[in-house]
């Protein structure tokens, strides 16, 4: 089905990154198993790195020395996240992609005058490293991380301060993530979202309770211009 851009509902999107915009779990299990390693510690594979996607580092760096049989007290668990950052720095795009259809579905939305930002558990510098690497920051003009605001998804305050950040209004935005942080977060926000049904999750997106679930990212224009209008607020 095409889709006249000019039909496209919402004047912002926000999208999730790891598992939505981005396929980046090859890179993140490679420093999650190099602070494995740094402890005598076998690695994890790689769907199982998978499933460790989507709280952001702190979370699923102690899931991993829990795999491992290790229950890393505060402290420590702090000491290993910093060298996981440390390490994805040096190796962000060894592996990591944009999705089929992210680079040219993200340009007609520019050019339409849609505008695009991030809200990933991921930290925000690593974030805006990434998407500057892979050439997607411009189109996307902000992007806000776990360490961004005092909450982070599944709290709408991580989409709604975000939006606030780039004076965008939540009544014309929209959400696209993989997780069910993603989801809960966008409905306590008030967005509709539609859920991605190739990325990270262990529940299937259908069953995310998500607005509307695309199988290829091409058909992002065509599931939002399904969606109720947003209605204009007043004032
Ligand atoms: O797990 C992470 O680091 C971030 O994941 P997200 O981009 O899907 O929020
Ligand atoms: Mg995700």
């Amino acid at each position: 089905m095409t889709v006249d851009i000019a039909d496209f509902p919402f004047r912002t999107v926000i999208f999730d990154l790891d598992g939505t915009l981005i396929d980046s779990a090859g890179d993140v299990g490679a420093a999650v198993n190099r602070v494995l390693a740094d402890h005598g510690l076998a690695p994890i594979d790689a769907e199982a790195q998978r499933s460790l996607m989507g709280e952001g580092g702190r979370v699923r760096t102690r899931k991993a020395f829990a795999l491992r049989g290790k229950d890393l007290d505060e402290a420590e668990l702090s000491a290993c996240v910093r060298d996981f950052v440390r390490y994805y720095a040096e190796h962000p795009i060894d592996s990591t992609v944009p999705y089929p259809g992210v680079i040219g579905t993200l340009r007609r939305l520019a050019d339409a005058g849609v505008r695009m930002a991030v809200c990933t558990n991921k930290y925000e510098g690593s974030a805006r490293d990434v998407l500057a690497r892979l050439g997607l920051m411009p189109p996307i003009e902000d992007a806000a991380g776990a360490d961004s605001f005092d909450v982070r998804k599944p709290h709408p305050g991580h989409i709604l301060n975000l939006l606030a950040r780039m004076g965008a209004a939540p009544g014309e935005a929209l959400m696209v993530g993989d997780s069910i942080h993603d989801v809960k977060a966008a409905k306590a926000a008030g967005l509709p979202v539609i859920a991605v049904s190739w990325g990270y999750t262990l529940t299937p997106a259908r069953e995310l309770g998500a607005d509307a679930v695309i199988d290829r990212f091409d058909d992002l224009l065509a599931a939002a211009a399904q969606l109720p209008r947003p209605q204009p607020q007043p004032g």
